[in-house]
């Protein structure tokens, strides 16, 4: 950096008293002249510091754009393996290549092995993401002994043994499978509406067969950093191989194998990349163990066809609202640890509650137990029901969901 330029000198002025006054009005004269000089030239050093101090706030605004250029880069994230003198061994999510990058002081003395960072097109690092960003623990949720049976669910017999087939029966005996030299299906996919029953059949499956069930949504996997949804999808099958036998519940599956009209964004890529992860270690299985796959969607039709063949979801089960005989199961399940009148006509119930869903039968259960409640009873009457009916149909109608009556 250049030294700034000295000050000039100030100028004295000297008057002897044995002057006489046109040599004092000389003396003055000339300091006059030196007084002007020293104003120029101090005026020729503001230009000068006015010049500099616009072309440094020009290198300020160029560093500040380059550095949020470089901030909004950071698109990719990687793991520290090795730390050195100046350099640091990552490697990226996604792809596992492994690269070698210089890394500044600030980010050398806060990283070490086993981060996760964000870093940009140039392998720089970009930040050190706290373990809280870390999507892993987010986004599962881990249930070692999930406490519903299949005596919970109601109306859904057939799927049941659907589901005892496709994935109890290769987790409690495999050789079952090759004895008679058939491959056990790769993937059960649960579709129908919301509310229905499918994760508590897929929680059911995992109680019944002692298994850890392990749940992640879809739209978890859709993630901002590039690979970061193929990880997630690695980390999953690896904490299912930690904790096997595992049931992997897949909700929402459609978030990541839905069918694209323009797959040419760098998102739609991305989530691309997350359902071929999936896949692959779905692939994986035969060596893999006691670990088996159920997805579920409210939305099969816009699934990609891609996903259901052989090998992959190629085992589906429909699960629809109940009928009027699963509705009075439904609620026969939900009403039974209550006190409930005996003129309570539950079929009744049932009858009135065609295109109600299991979670919708549920809180029908649970209002017409707070009816009772704010009336200061402890026994549930017909009329609580039909308040609650009255409750929960109004609520529907008003999140715009169709209900049939009567
Ligand atoms: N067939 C059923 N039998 C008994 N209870 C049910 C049934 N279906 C739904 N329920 C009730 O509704 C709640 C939600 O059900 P569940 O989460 O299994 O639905 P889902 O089909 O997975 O829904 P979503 O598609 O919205 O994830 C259950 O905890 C249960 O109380």
């Amino acid at each position: 950096m250049s030294r700034s330029p000295s000050l000039p000198d100030r100028p004295t002025l000297e008057l002897d008293p044995e002057m006489s006054p046109s040599e004092r009005l000389e003396a003055l004269r000339e300091h006059f002249a030196r007084l002007v000089e020293v104003n120029d030239k101090l005026s020729d050093q503001i230009d000068a510091a006015e010049e500099k101090q616009q072309s440094l706030s020009n290198d300020v605004d160029s560093l500040q754009r380059q550095n949020e250029t470089l901030k909004s880069a950071a698109r990719y994230i990687a793991t520290v393996e090795e730390v050195n003198d100046e350099e640091v061994v990552l490697k990226q999510h996604g792809n596992n290549q492994e690269v070698l990058t210089e890394a500044v002081p600030r980010i050398l003395d806060e990283v070490e092995a086993g981060d996760r960072v964000a870093i940009n097109d140039s392998f720089a690092i970009q930040s050190v993401l706290s373990t809280e960003t870390d999507a892993r623990a987010q986004a599962m949720e881990v249930d070692a002994s999930p406490g519903v049976t299949y005596e919970d669910i109601g109306g859904l017999e057939h799927q049941i043994r659907e589901v005892r087939e496709a994935v109890e029966q290769p987790l409690l005996d495999p050789d079952q499978f090759t004895e008679v030299g058939i491959e056990p299906p790769a993937g059960v996919l649960l579709h129908g509406p919301p509310g229905t029953g499918k994760t508590m059949l897929a929680k059911a499956v995992a109680n019944e067969t002692d298994a850890t069930f392990i749940k992640m949504a879809g739209s978890e996997l859709v993630q901002k950093f590039i690979g970061e949804g193929a990880r997630l999808v690695r980390d999953l099958f690896e904490l299912a191989g930690e904790r096997e036998p595992a049931i992997i519940f897949i909700d929402e599956i459609d978030a990541i194998a839905s069918k694209r009209t323009d797959s040419k964004t760098s998102g739609d890529a991305e989530v691309q990349r997350t359902m071929m992860q999936l896949l692959s270690e779905m692939d994986g299985f035969d060596d893999r163990g006691e670990i088996r796959v159920i997805a579920a969607t409210n939305r099969f039709d816009m699934l990609d066809r891609a996903i259901l063949r052989p090998g992959r979801f190629d085992r589906l089960i429909e699960v629809p609202e109940p009928e009027l005989e699963g509705r009075k199961r439904i609620l026969e399940i939900h009403t039974g640890e209550m006190p409930i009148d005996d003129a309570v006509d539950l079929e009744a119930v049932a009858d009135m509650t065609e295109g109600f869903s299991g979670a919708e039968l549920a809180s029908l259960s649970t209002e017409a137990g707070m009816f009772a409640i704010r009336d200061g009873r402890t026994t549930v009457e017909m009329q609580d029901f039909e308040d609650a009916y009255g409750k929960v149909s109004h609520e529907d109608d008003t999140s715009g969901t169709p209900v049939a009556f009567q």
